[in-house]
């Protein structure tokens, strides 16, 4: 593991690391922040995954999470959206698709499938990673996201429920098979096959059935995404009567940006805190 930069931050510290991943087969960049009482003791960590176009930098200079995160002592993580490098393949033009767009899935098809295989470079090679470096608990996970790190968050939670102790999302995508914005990208990383699509799907995944204590959701009213790719209300419809939890919050005004996400990010942070101990 390779030294990006490392910055005191609150008392922690807050560092970017890259290694050569197995999974993607190339470079990966990832940010962690490490609070003060790590220094001490085994402390929570929490899985931030970001949305499209992002890279692990833009929750970590915009998403103001390290004065809470040092308050309560929680180790945040915050990996890259994609593989990354010159031999990775890509749409240049189309910011759904490719590099800034893993919709943290594992690609059967070609090209894609050569280097996109996120879903298990964030489920087993990161984490195998952090755990080797960092002073982790791994009995104290939670995992939360942004849009297409929302929609990642919640299905990897749904998928992994003995892992995480808890899961939230800001404007999650949570029916990708079906919205606007990701049909395209999954018919190219999946292939035809719409069943293998469910497993992808936080509605699909808890319409066959898996399950999850409980989610918080944070989505703002004037996101310009709400109504062809983020639609909450979809899941708030899979989850009923299902005996999953679910905190809804919609906020007037409020769009997709990470104004929004830094609003409501002490939230969110005191809401893992609270369910992993
Ligand atoms: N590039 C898109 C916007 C993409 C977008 O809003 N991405 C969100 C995640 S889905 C994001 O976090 N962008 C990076 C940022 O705001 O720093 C557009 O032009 O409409």
């Amino acid at each position: 593991m390779k030294i990006v930069s490392q910055n005191t931050a609150f008392g922690g510290m807050q560092g970017v690391f890259a290694h050569d991943s197995k999974a993607c087969k190339g470079e990966m960049t990832f940010a962690v922040y490490v609070p003060p009482q790590a220094v001490n003791e085994p402390r929570p960590v929490l899985w931030y995954l970001s949305g499209l176009t992002c890279t692990h930098a833009n929750v970590m200079e915009k998403g103001e999470y390290r004065r809470m995160a040092s308050e309560l002592g929680l180790i945040v993580v915050c990996p890259d959206t994609s593989p990354r490098g010159a031999d990775v393949a890509d749409e240049l033009t189309n910011w759904q698709m490719g590099k800034g767009a893993g919709f943290y899935l594992d690609a059967t098809e070609m090209p894609w499938a050569e280097h996109y295989q996120m879903y298990t470079y964030i489920t087993e090679e990161l984490p195998a990673l952090v755990g080797e470096h960092f002073r982790i608990d791994p009995s104290r996970q939670g995992i939360f996201g942004h849009s297409m790190g929302g929609h990642g968050a919640m299905t990897i939670a749904l998928k992994n429920p003995d892992r995480f102790k808890s899961c939230s999302a800001f404007a999650p995508i949570v029916a990708p098979s079906s919205a606007d914005w990701s049909v395209g990208a999954f018919e190219k990383y999946l292939g035809s096959d719409k069943a293998v699509w469910r497993k992808y799907d936080a509605c699909a995944l808890v319409e066959d059935g898996a399950r999850f204590p409980e989610f918080l959701i944070d989505q703002g009213k004037a996101d310009s995404f709400l109504e062809n790719g983020l639609r909450p209300w979809l899941f708030e419809a899979a989850v009923e009567g299902t005996g999953i939890g679910l905190t809804l919050r919609m906020h007037e005004r409020y769009d997709h940006s990470y104004y929004f996400i830094s609003t409501f990010m002490d939230d969110h942070l005191k809401w893992h805190a609270e369910r992993l101990g």
